[in-house]
């Protein structure tokens, strides 16, 4: 990197590849860059880590996580006798701090540095091909930076706000407020039944709220139908008032700071706070890209995240849009971070896309995204439902079943839980799986790779589980299939 003291004006940095955004997904992307040899700048105007690290997985599964220990303590006679309190609060709200590392982001900019990025904290916006401008936090003056090479958006995403009458200047919750709150709402009232509506009204229900979640189809509406009936199920038990296929009208706020959100139905419901979790939208306005006759809205990218249109631009993670996961974006900007430094090096040329499965490539989105919801019980999915399978034109069977094997029976009294493959016929192959129940979040790998690998059936037949663990389901599978 070489910066240019001499020039008046503002500061100017000349390097290889410039990323935007320090999330887990810009870490990786730059991360990538530097190991293959080129030099990269971070530009990062908030914490270092970004959203999954300080609001999203981190504090919600640290949420979730004692009252799935409690439960899974109780679901055992035996152990059940010892269980004779609830969850402490406090603890649970303390131990999700440590997991942020309360908000403070020292250790990830540690990392940063002794990985060899450079780090500039301000917001970056884009004055041209390759050209940015960055507006430093700590009242530095503007920075001019150059990439020689590339330019990575990882800005992330920002949430929808649904357009409900009186939600717009109402003091409500969304993820960000709900995983980082430091008291416990005692009537939690959330709107949206996707995977962060669903985990966060059971991970407050389980820490002493009372939950009422509306969804405007059903909750989950994205797995199978056994697998969100048994997450239902699970937050029927936890209290949670779950309200399907309703929309909400209006929401209002009451003289005691409370809330009143009225249904289609003409019922109201009232609550201490409301939290709003109706799903994410790529971070691309502000960026710059409308200047560039790009789409600020989203940008249409290949498999090694190179803008369309351009041959120096890259998008990835949520800003992408195409997965927002953080296992999946950080797949893609390490795909991406590939594709930068073979580029330019010269092995891969232009704009020339790479074969199928190459290290430049993020060619599992298309097949083998897994992806777990971790509620209690947990659904954990990888690649195709049978109706996406179909809908893709692939000749499809699926085979499916309750998860009742040795192992699970030892996991818990009681266990209840549904397995499901869905199989390409034509080429006798895996193309889905899905499991649901405590604790199955672990089976989820085994599935992942026998789907990246296209494991033959038959050869599939010969990886023998373990007895006695959950994992004989797959047996189950196998031999209800006809093996
Ligand atoms: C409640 C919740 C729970 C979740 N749980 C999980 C989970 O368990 N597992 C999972 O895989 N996924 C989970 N997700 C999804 C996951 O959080 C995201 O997929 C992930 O954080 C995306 O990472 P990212 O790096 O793309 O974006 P972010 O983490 O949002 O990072 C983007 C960064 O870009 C910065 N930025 C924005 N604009 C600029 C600019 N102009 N210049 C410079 N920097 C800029 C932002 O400040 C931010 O730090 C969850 C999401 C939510 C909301
Ligand atoms: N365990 C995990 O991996 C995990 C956990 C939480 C979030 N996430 C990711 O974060 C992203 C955001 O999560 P999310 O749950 O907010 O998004 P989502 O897209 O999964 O769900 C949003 C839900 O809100 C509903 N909705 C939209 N507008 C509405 C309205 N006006 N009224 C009522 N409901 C409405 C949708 O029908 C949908 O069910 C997701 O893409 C998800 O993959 C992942």
């Amino acid at each position: 990197m070489t910066q240019d003291g001499d020039i008046p004006g503002p500061q100017r940095i000349e390097t290889d590849v410039v990323v935007l955004g320090a999330g887990a997904v810009g870490e990786n992307a730059a991360g990538r860059v530097v190991q293959g040899g080129l030099e990269a700048v971070l530009v990062e105007p908030a914490l270092i880590g970004g959203e999954c690290s300080y609001w999203a997985c981190m504090p919600s599964k640290a949420l979730l996580r004692p009252g799935t220990a409690l439960q899974s303590a109780r679901s055992v006679a035996g152990s059940r006798e010892a269980v004779t309190g609830t969850l402490d609060a406090r603890s649970v709200l303390e131990r999700r701090d440590s997991f942020t590392s309360h908000w403070d982001d020292a250790g990830q900019e540690e990392w940063v540095r002794a990985t060899g990025i450079g780090l500039v904290r301000g917001r970056a916006v884009l004055l041209g091909p390759r050209e940015l401008r960055v507006e430093t936090n700590d009242d530095g003056g503007p920075l001019t930076l150059v990439a020689r090479h590339a330019v990575v958006l990882a800005t992330g995403s920002t949430p929808v706000v649904p357009p409900i009458k009186g939600l717009d200047g109402m003091d409500y919750w969304g993820t960000r407020e709900a995983t980082s709150a430091h008291e416990v709402p005692q009537r939690l009232l959330v709107l949206g039944g996707g995977v962060a509506g669903t985990e966060l009204s059971q991970a407050w229900a389980r820490i002493g709220s009372t939950v009422t979640l509306v969804a405007r189809h059903d909750v989950l509406d994205n797995y199978p139908e056994p697998a969100r009936e048994l997450v239902k199920a699970g937050l029927a038990a936890d209290g949670v008032d779950v309200r399907t296929f309703i929309g909400a009208d209006f929401v209002r706020g009451t003289v005691d700071g409370g809330v009143e959100m009225g249904l289609a139905d003409g019922s109201v419901l009232a609550a201490d706070k409301l939290l709003v979790s109706t799903g994410r939208t790529p971070a691309l306005s502000g960026l710059g890209l409308e200047g560039l006759g790009l789409d600020a809205v989203r940008l249409a990218s290949d498999d090694t995240g190179l803008v369309e249109g351009t041959d120096w631009l890259y998008v990835v993670g949520d800003a992408a849009g195409k997965v927002l996961l953080t296992h999946q974006g950080k797949y893609e900007a390490r795909a991406t971070g590939a594709a930068i430094t073979a580029r330019a090096r010269g092995s891969l040329s232009g704009a020339g896309a790479p074969a199928p499965w190459s290290r430049e490539v993020s060619t599992a989105n298309h097949y083998a995204v897994p992806q777990v919801v971790f509620t209690d019980p947990e659904i954990a999915m990888v690649g195709r439902t049978l109706e996406q399978a179909r809908a893709d034109g692939v000749n499809a069977s699926e085979t499916s079943l309750e998860l009742s094997v040795a192992g699970s029976a030892l996991f818990a009294d009681d266990y209840r839980g549904w397995a499901q493959m869905v199989v390409d016929e034509d080429r006798k192959v895996l193309v889905g799986v899905t499991f649901a129940g405590p604790g199955v979040s672990e089976l989820l790998h085994a599935a992942t790779i026998a789907i990246t690998g296209e494991v033959p059936l038959e050869r599939l037949w010969h990886a023998v589980p373990s007895y006695p663990t959950i994992s004989e389901v797959w047996l189950r599978l196998l031999e209800k299939y006809g093996l």
